[in-house]
């Protein structure tokens, strides 16, 4: 492979953020679905549309221990005249009563138990006084009460036929209770996106390897694979490959075979080994942006080889983990079916000035924190792309637009969620 000539290598046109996502966003396309016993589907996305095929609560349901009664026999119920009523029946959960309450009547019933027929409030067991007379148990009210009391209706919660969760919803605590209840033992959820991770440089080590002059060890793609897995999708690890085009680009057709997306780290810019420039010049590649008006990040490449999205990221560890939460994220959400598949800004007060000025717009790693009911976001350290310490802790990027002035502490800003 011709490595390009050096010129090529800078002749690029910088997109804005936005522009670049939405030509991802424009190449990928959801994928199929799977089922899965509901206790795996958790940090899952639907594959289809859920609705409940019962009501629910699917019965007349307590919401009190004590004594289902008809509210109309408690209308002149007062402390220093309580009506007495008979106990016909005491109903646990679980079990369906048999009698129904009439006038003058009660049935003791539990939290969670069926409401008898007839009855229409429960009044709770602390509001109550018994006694037995001649073997039968009476119970005393000193209290009105009004219809519906501690009852909850069948499909209160629920309606039978309604419409549960959409799909590409992720699958959570609640969700899962809600799938529960409804009796979805299997879920059809989107399969796991396959991603592979391969790292570029001539530099890099092995984690177990000893350090030795001029080399660091591969922490980006530990770094990838566990910000792939907090995407619901599956990290395939590639390896590493030297600084040379011709061994690069055999890996990155190989690993394209069995992944839907291909990441790879390091050799986007315009050095004399930036492989990744060569191996997405092949005239089977269609490249969509090598450069992006932001920081870090500004070299980050995307390109499209045999139908399959290639998101060639950056070295730098930090701007390879904005440009991951920039379009990668944005790209595993939209094959899992997510609707709102971008980033999630939301205003808060900046935690420190920001002296820097910027030719391009920065996202800064930093921590959200409530301050006495305000947000506020700071940064986790030094924002330089090359730091991977400052990636730790950070649960937000602070967008600082390309202004010719410095940002005071406690100014408004916009900031991403992670
Ligand atoms: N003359 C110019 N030089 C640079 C420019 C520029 O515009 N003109 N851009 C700078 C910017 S901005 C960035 S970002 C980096 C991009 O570098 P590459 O994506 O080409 O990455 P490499 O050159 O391969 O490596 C950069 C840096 O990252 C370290 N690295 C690489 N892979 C890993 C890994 N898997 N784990 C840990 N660290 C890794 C590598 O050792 C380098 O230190 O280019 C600037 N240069
Ligand atoms: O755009 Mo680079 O990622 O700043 O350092
Ligand atoms: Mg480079």
């Amino acid at each position: 492979m011709q490595p390009l000539d050096r010129t090529d290598r800078f002749r690029r046109t910088a997109l804005q953020p936005e522009e670049a996502l939405k030509l991802i966003l424009e190449r990928v396309s959801s994928l199929s679905t799977e089922c899965v016993p509901l206790a795996e589907a958790w940090g899952r996305r639907l594959g289809e549309a859920l609705v409940s095929p019962h009501p629910f609560p699917p019965f007349r349901r307590s919401g009190m221990d004590g004594y289902a009664v008809l509210a109309s026999d408690l209308l002149q119920a007062a402390p220093d005249t309580p009506v007495t009523l008979a106990v016909v029946e005491s109903v646990p959960s679980g079990v369906e009563p048999k009698l129904p309450v009439e006038s003058g009547q009660a049935t003791r019933i539990m939290t969670g138990g069926m409401v008898p027929e007839g009855a229409d409030a429960v009044v709770m067991l602390e509001m109550t006084a018994t006694e037995t007379r001649d073997g039968q148990l009476f119970v005393q009210i000193g209290k009105s009460v009004k219809s519906g009391l501690n009852i909850a209706d069948v499909g209160c919660e629920i309606k039978e036929g309604a419409m549960l969760l959409p799909p590409g919803h992720l699958i959570g605590s609640g969700e899962s209770a809600l799938l529960a209840s409804c009796g979805y033992a299997q879920v059809s959820v989107i399969r796991r996106p396959r991603v592979a991770i391969l790292s570029t440089g001539s530099e890099l080590l092995e984690v177990d390897q000893p350090l030795a002059p001029a080399k660091i060890r591969n922490s980006n793609a530990p770094m990838l694979a566990a910000m792939v897995r907090e995407c619901g999708a599956e990290p395939i690890m590639l390896g590493k490959v030297p600084d040379d085009a011709n061994a690069a680009q055999t890996l990155v057709r190989q690993g394209l075979h069995d992944c839907d997306l291909l990441l790879t780290s390091g050799g986007v810019s315009v050095g004399d080994y930036d492989v990744m420039v060569d191996v997405l010049a092949a005239p089977d590649v269609e490249l969509l942006f090598n450069k992006i008006a932001m920081r870090p990040g500004s070299p980050t490449t995307a390109a499209i080889l045999n139908h399959k999205l290639i998101v060639a990221l950056s070295g730098n560890p930090g701007a390879c983990f904005v440009g991951f939460h920039l379009f990668v994220v944005p790209a595993l959400k939209a094959m899992q079916l997510e609707a709102q598949p971008a980033m999630l800004s939301f205003q808060a007060y900046l935690g420190t000035e920001f002296p820097k000025i910027n030719a391009y717009r920065r996202y800064i790693r930093a921590r959200t924190e409530l301050r006495e009911g305000t947000v506020w976001v700071t940064p986790t350290g030094d924002d330089k792309s090359s730091l991977m310490t400052t990636i730790i802790g950070a649960d937000c990027l602070i967008e600082i637009p390309p202004l010719k002035k410095s940002l005071e502490m406690g100014q408004m800003v916009t900031a991403w969620k992670l």
